[in-house]
């Protein structure tokens, strides 16, 4: 009775029609844990758009979607992969979104050596985002590379709200463990009460991934990388001593282990580091190199 529940629900919250008549499906760009994601055109005005498909009765937490989608409807942002529609067709949801085709901020990291002011220019765009959800008590709980999606243009905007909470003045912490390992915060693993801040941390291991190319502990199994966040607190980057002074200094205010010294979005959007960002349209060619490797 709780599947139909959301059938119902979802049925307000959908578009009406069918979207094959609508969207043409082109290639595969991705198998998110909740569904694959296809590059699409929109019939009618020949843009490019992403569909997230997921079979509903595949999912384990289906309220986690509707969640998805409501959130996202009214989340409108130039650093979030704005949300277009949804369809309902037979027991598959389609979300249709804005398509960046730049790839994501892990085909950069993992093919290219990233300098401080490119690191700085994703650091900020990525904290707008963060500024915009947590002004709004949302919580993302997955930020990572993956998860950073770039344009040609030189725009930075985050996706895949899957996993996202949305915080009310009665309930403005939770405790479940939700993330990916390697990303996750010290007070998440711990399955202390958290908050926004959570987010925080992740941008502090995705600045890590940037500097080494990939998270702390990223060769070891998840479990053990969950024992190590909470034993180990702030992690060791590799390549430290090559870093400037206020690029660890920033790095080590994302990593505090105790939230409550660990700054805001709204306060991190004020450190020096940031004011050392490179124009936007200079990612165009950290893109291409990626590609072109
Ligand atoms: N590789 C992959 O799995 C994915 C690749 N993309 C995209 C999206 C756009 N452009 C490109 N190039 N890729 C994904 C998007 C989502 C998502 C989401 C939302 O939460 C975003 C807010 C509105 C509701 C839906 C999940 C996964 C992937």
């Amino acid at each position: 009775e709780q599947r139909a529940d959301v059938l119902r629900k979802l049925k307000q919250v959908v578009n009406v029609g069918n979207p094959h008549k609508k969207y043409i499906l082109k290639k595969k760009i991705g198998q998110g844990a909740s569904g694959a994601v296809y590059a699409a055109m929109d019939q009618h005005t020949g843009e490019l758009v992403a569909v997230k498909q997921m079979a509903l009765d595949k999912q384990p937490r289906q309220e986690l979607i509707i969640n998805e989608i409501l959130v996202m409807k009214r989340s409108q942002h130039h650093n979030i992969v704005n949300y277009r529609d949804s369809y309902l067709v037979e027991k598959e949801l389609w979300v249709v979104m804005e398509y960046l085709e730049g790839g994501s901020l892990t085909d950069v990291v993992t093919e290219t050596c990233m300098e401080e002011g490119n690191i700085a220019v994703m650091c900020r765009e990525v904290l707008q985002a963060l500024e915009f959800l947590h002004e709004r008590n949302i919580i993302h709980r997955d930020i990572k590379s993956d998860n950073v999606l770039l344009g040609m243009q030189g725009e930075v905007k985050i996706t895949d709200f899957g996993f996202c909470a949305q915080l009310s003045p009665e309930k403005n912490k939770r405790t479940t463990l939700v993330g990916t390992p390697y990303w996750m915060a010290p007070e998440v693993v711990g399955r202390r009460q958290y908050g926004p801040k959570v987010d925080i941390w992740s941008l502090g291991i995705m600045a890590i991934e940037m500097v080494d190319g990939e998270p702390p502990y990223m060769k070891e199994d998840p479990l053990r990388a969950l024992y190590l966040i909470t034993s180990n607190g702030k992690p060791v980057i590799k390549e430290r001593s090559r870093l400037s002074k206020i690029f660890k200094d920033f790095l080590d205010k994302c990593l505090e282990v105790d939230p409550s010294r660990r700054p805001t979005s709204t306060q991190l959007l004020q450190h020096p580091f940031l004011k050392t960002a490179k124009p936007l349209v200079s990612l165009r060619a950290l893109i291409e190199a990626a590609r072109g490797s």
